[in-house]
């Protein structure tokens, strides 16, 4: 049996490495057909000696039955909104309140950039580096309990690839559903005869409202993380920028077009970069969010009402045509 217990282990380590290597390195070293091998050859051992299986095998991602209802969770740290500019003279005077309020200015004041995606805000907790809690953002304070149907994404890890992880960490990020998996979604829908979506976003907000996981594990979602919210039992870097890649580093999938800019010209740059890059991402993305990068300054700023005074949506001009 100590045979038996050390493939299983085998396995799994193999497994979640090859995980991370497709969905957040986005570097695949082998072929699809290698890792689904050993799934089925983990899967068989799991169903030779079901005492050996653990919540957090690859193999555990779809959950057992479906819920009656979803369980309200209340967000420790409430969830933030973000406020808007809708134009370059909006964004600098978002920069000139920073630095007025900023008495002493640091020498540069670095920005860091990425594209808004156009999907649904969560929240997941990791105790000990496992999955254990997800959520919706809800109203900010109060959201749904998605755990279930939030494991089922397969670019969302079930333990932190990492040997001493935080006591708890809880991941907010964005869930949203790329082009290419809409199309294919809203074509099989076709031939079930079953109701079409209008757009990716609601497709992503239909599919973890399911009740049922294993309508959810059909669904082609993904994830981006875009912060922190609690932390414990681990120092974290002083820039939001080096947390991402932190969190890249134990596993998390962060967006690939996140840049850091010191001047507001390159972040207007960025802006029109993206909104050039936007039709051929392949997934949906309405604007940009530009946050100051020193964490210590983004505590020295603070929130006014629910919206950080360190962070701006630089919103592109609402589309025209739907995403039909
Ligand atoms: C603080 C905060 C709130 C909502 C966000 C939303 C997005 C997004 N939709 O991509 C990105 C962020 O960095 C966000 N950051």
């Amino acid at each position: 049996i100590d045979q038996i217990i050390k493939q299983i282990n085998e396995l799994k380590e193999t497994l979640r490495r090859y995980e991370y290597q497709y969905h957040v390195l986005d570097e695949p070293t082998v072929p699809d057909a290698e890792y689904d091998r050993l799934f089925h050859q983990l899967k068989a051992l799991e169903q030779q000696y079901p005492q050996l299986i653990d919540a957090d095998s690859p193999t555990q991602r779809v959950g057992a039955k479906p819920l009656a209802s979803f369980n309200q969770i209340r967000h420790e740290l409430p969830m933030l909104s973000l406020d808007n500019a809708f134009s370059n003279d909006e964004l600098k005077t978002f920069v000139k309140r920073i630095q007025d309020r900023l008495i002493v200015m640091p020498d540069s004041l670095d920005f860091c950039c990425e594209p808004k995606l156009d999907g649904l805000a969560v929240s997941i907790l990791y105790v000990n580096g496992r999955l254990t809690q997800a959520a919706t953002r809800g109203d900010g304070t109060t959201g749904e309990d998605i755990t279930a149907n939030i494991r089922t994404i397969r670019n969302i890890p079930l333990q932190l690839l990492t040997n001493n992880p935080p006591t708890r960490l809880e991941i907010r990020g964005e869930v949203f559903m790329s082009h290419s998996g809409f199309e294919q979604l809203n074509r099989i829908s076709l031939e079930k005869g079953e109701k079409l979506f209008a757009n990716p976003r609601n497709a992503a907000a239909g599919s973890l409202r399911q009740l049922d996981p294993k309508i959810t594990a059909t669904r082609p979602l993904l994830f981006n993380a875009y912060s922190i919210g609690i932390f414990e039992g681990t120092l974290l870097p002083k820039t939001h920028f080096a947390r991402l890649q932190w969190l890249k580093s134990i596993g998390i999938p962060i967006n690939n077009e996140i840049r850091l800019y010191n001047t507001i010209e390159k972040v207007v740059d960025f802006y029109r970069t993206m909104g050039e890059k936007r039709r051929s991402l392949g997934y949906d993305i309405d604007g940009t969010v530009i946050k100051v990068n020193d964490i210590a300054l983004q505590q020295k700023l603070g929130f006014v009402s629910k919206a950080p005074r360190w962070a701006i949506a630089y919103k592109f001009p609402a589309q025209e045509e739907l995403t039909l």
